[in-house]
């Protein structure tokens, strides 16, 4: 495989993701191809049980791919071992956090894990790293405070951290706006390009907020079953990529203002 862009970090090829029911696999999606860049925010968008969190479970090494190529840094993904991994890929899930009862600094600190020592002791590179991520996200005042303490959209927040806190190049996030308002959702997107930007990583993650997808985004992936589009939103919109993302009996997608509209 032949990465030529110099900023490429995980390229996919002919990707096959779903499960295995026994030891019969069942595709969900197939022909996925994409690229991901640093310093690049990329979405994946894609109609309810489409795959989404499916292929980013596959990224994430949580499950295995069908069939197809995973190339991180020009290695195949399979051949990191699980800490080397953790070094490059850290992985949002939002609906699963690990421990409320732990502080802010406390859960953001579980993101050096691939880096302590067995006994789990931070050293100063450690510590400097947490202190940096909680003050890129604007965690001082709350870093004390108990995770079920915390808003869920201040949870949300804290999540990045820790994965930031693991300095990885890529970082994968599952639907990291759900349950945030619209001000917080704009917020938190906001947030996650600039970190991509200023912190020169690939960040990748899914969701529903399409519309905002389209205006933040260095790249989108409209996920469907045979034939997923990779590109840059304005490109999307030229060839149509989300005319079809949705039956068109509710809701039509606008081009001219990038937008999905309810069919009255
Ligand atoms: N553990 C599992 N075993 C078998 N099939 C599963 C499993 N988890 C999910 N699926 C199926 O895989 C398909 C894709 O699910 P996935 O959760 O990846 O979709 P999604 O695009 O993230 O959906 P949503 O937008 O609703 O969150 C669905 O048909 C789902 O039922």
């Amino acid at each position: 495989m032949n990465l030529n862009h110099k900023h490429t970090v995980l390229n996919i090829n002919n990707l096959e993701i779903g499960f295995f029911s026994g030891k019969r696999p069942h595709a969900v999606a197939r022909n996925i191809h994409f690229d991901l860049n640093l310093g690049e925010l990329s979405a994946v968008v894609g109609a309810n049980g489409i795959g989404k969190s499916t292929l980013l479970r596959t990224l994430a090494r949580v499950q295995p791919a069908l069939s197809g190529d995973i190339t991180l840094k020009n290695e195949p993904l399979h051949t990191y071992t699980g800490i080397q991994l953790a070094t490059e890929i850290s992985v949002v899930l939002t609906e699963h956090i690990p421990a409320k009862n732990l502080t802010v600094i406390e859960l953001i600190a579980l993101g050096r894990q691939p880096y302590t020592n067995w006994v789990g002791t931070l050293s100063q590179v450690d510590k400097q790293k947490v202190n940096e991520a909680i003050s890129l996200i604007g965690l001082e005042t709350i870093k004390h405070k108990k995770c079920y303490e915390l808003s869920d959209g201040q949870l949300q927040r804290v999540m990045i951290a820790r994965a930031l806190s693991q300095d990885t190049s890529i970082i994968i996030l599952d639907e990291p706006t759900t349950h945030l308002d619209i001000y917080h959702k704009a917020y938190v997107l906001n947030l996650l390009k600039r970190i991509a930007r200023e912190t020169e990583k690939a960040i990748l993650f899914s969701t529903h907020e399409i519309d905002m997808a389209i205006q933040l985004c260095d790249k989108i992936l409209v996920l469907d079953t045979e034939n997923s589009s990779f590109g840059e939103p304005c490109s999307l919109i030229e060839k149509g990529s989300f005319q079809h993302l949705f039956p068109g009996d509710l809701v039509s997608f606008d081009s001219n203002s990038g937008t999905f509209k309810i069919n009255k």
